[in-house]
């Protein structure tokens, strides 16, 4: 525009210019006709020679200004479609950064969303196979902490009762921050069985486990299945924030949480199906089927460690009498009474058996004929005494036991207990209350590559030959 203006002053002082030289011309004409009488042109033409010139020297500078005008005009034009241009170029370049950026984000969420769910994955198969109640629970935390990388939470676990609750895991970005108390009372997650969660700025939060002040919000999800809670996780933060978690992020921790409760729920279900069919409904001990598994493991483990394993069938004497007597009620209390002196009275890695009706079978793992034989003088005699003194007990309950001892009698769980069965007869035709062991008609033919070396104990050494056996008949 400028330009423009400096083009249309040129064409006005050039116009004025040759207005000037015209008017000193045609003062010099005048001149030279006043002074000298001539002059070079008409005085008469002049003004129209002046003119014309005039005009011509004006319509040239009109083209110039307007030709002028127009190649700005088009400079101007060209630089702002440049420019448009180059603005137009700067955003594109701006969006394929964004664009850039985006995808490098995205990708990297697929990334770790993909691990996390690898996680997931491999949490299930360790859950699947855990085999106790710690290890499921131990599991859980090991996978969770894996899962939940930016947060701190804890997680609480209930034992087998559901009495008590224990914080079996704690983590997250202010260690410091963690559960170090559980309030159960407050834990709103108990309280509803569902999900909770609450942001507040003051210290009056629902949740009785935000018990910093600097607790602003918390996201509380429960590990449960069927209604019935085995754990809680509590996502706690510093921020007062209405949502802690991305709405995906949210969505794979309640079906993280989920497929916690579900295997905690199998496991439960394996493990109270796993008790009504090895044990025993009326005295609480293992049953037949309980004690066929634990003989087979036994025996397998007396082979490897080199030691005895004797067994002992016990059966109460005229017991068909004392229910006659006393009624069938009496005698499942008497079966009870004589279960429980039985548990109490042997080591924790004894196994004891109800056999069927009267008949309980003791496993004495790491035990010889001659210790098994003295224990069982000593268990009945206890027996006599306290079902004296028992409320549960209408008279003295004696026992007759049978003992067979692997590998010198047998190597096979059920030659054992027919062994010690046959022992039993004895000892019923011997006149009850008493012990016998096993004797085997003829020696039986050990088979060096098959049978394992045993490790005598002490006690055998001193006394094998004083053991009262009697041959079976
Ligand atoms: N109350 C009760 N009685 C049972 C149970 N199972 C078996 N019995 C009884 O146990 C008795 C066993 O009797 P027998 O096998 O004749 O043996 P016994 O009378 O003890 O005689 P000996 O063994 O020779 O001393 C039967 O009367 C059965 O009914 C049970 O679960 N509860």
């Amino acid at each position: 525009m400028k330009r423009s203006v400096s083009d249309f002053l040129i064409a006005i002082g050039v116009f004025l210019v040759s207005y000037l030289v015209a008017a000193i011309l045609a003062l010099n004409e005048y001149w030279l006709t006043w002074t000298a009488g001539y002059s070079y042109l008409g005085v008469d033409e002049l003004p129209v020679a002046l003119s014309f010139f005039s005009l011509m020297l004006a319509w040239y500078a009109w083209r110039r200004w307007q030709e002028a005008s127009i190649s700005h005009q088009q400079l101007s034009e060209t630089i702002e479609q440049l420019r448009i241009e180059v603005e137009e170029r700067k955003l594109a370049v701006e969006h394929a950064h964004v664009l850039s950026a985006t995808k490098n984000e995205i990708l990297e969420n697929e990334y770790l969303r993909s691990k996390k769910l690898e996680q997931v994955r491999l949490m299930g198969d360790c859950l699947a196979a855990a085999t106790s109640l710690k290890e499921l629970q131990e599991i859980s935390v090991t996978y969770l902490k894996n899962i939940i990388l930016d947060h701190t939470v804890s997680v609480l676990f209930a034992d087998k009762a559901f009495k008590n609750w224990t914080l079996v895991g704690a983590w997250g970005v202010h260690e410091d921050k963690v559960y170090t108390q559980v309030s159960l009372k407050d834990c709103q997650v108990l309280r509803q069985s569902k999900a909770y969660i609450e942001s507040s700025n003051t210290q009056s939060m629902l949740c009785g486990n935000a018990n910093l002040t600097s607790i602003k919000s918390v996201a509380c999800y429960p590990i449960a299945c069927h209604e019935m809670q085995f754990g809680v996780l509590h996502i706690r933060s510093e921020k007062l924030t209405e949502s802690l978690l991305s709405s995906e992020d949210e969505e794979m921790i309640v079906a993280v949480c989920n497929t916690i409760g579900l295997h905690f729920y199998n496991a439960q279900l394996r493990a109270e199906l796993s008790l009504a069919s090895n044990r025993d409904e009326l005295t609480g001990l293992l049953n037949r089927r309980g004690l066929g598994n634990t003989l087979k493991r036994e025996i397998k483990a007396s082979e490897l460690q080199g030691y005895e394993v004797t067994v002992a069938m016990i059966d109460i004497d005229h017991f068909k009498k004392y229910n006659d007597s006393f009624g069938h009620q009496e005698g499942d209390k008497a079966l009870r009474f004589v279960a429980e002196t039985l548990a109490q009275n042997m080591r924790a890695r004894d196994v004891v058996a109800r056999y069927g009706g009267e008949e309980f079978i003791l496993v004495l793992p790491n035990t010889s004929k001659i210790e098994a034989y003295k224990k069982l003088k000593m268990v009945i005699a206890k027996v006599a005494e306290d079902s004296h003194n028992s409320p549960d007990c209408k008279r003295v309950i004696t026992l007759s036991v049978g003992i067979a001892t692997c590998p010198q009698d047998h190597e096979n769980e059920e030659m054992l207990i027919k062994s010690a069965d046959l022992a039993l007869y004895a000892a019923k035709k011997r006149g009850r209350n008493c012990v016998i062991a096993y004797k085997a008609p003829s020696p039986v033919k050990h088979d060096p590559a098959k049978s394992h070396p045993v490790k005598k104990s002490p006690a055998e050494n001193s006394s094998a030959k004083t053991i009262p056996t009697r041959q079976v008949e």
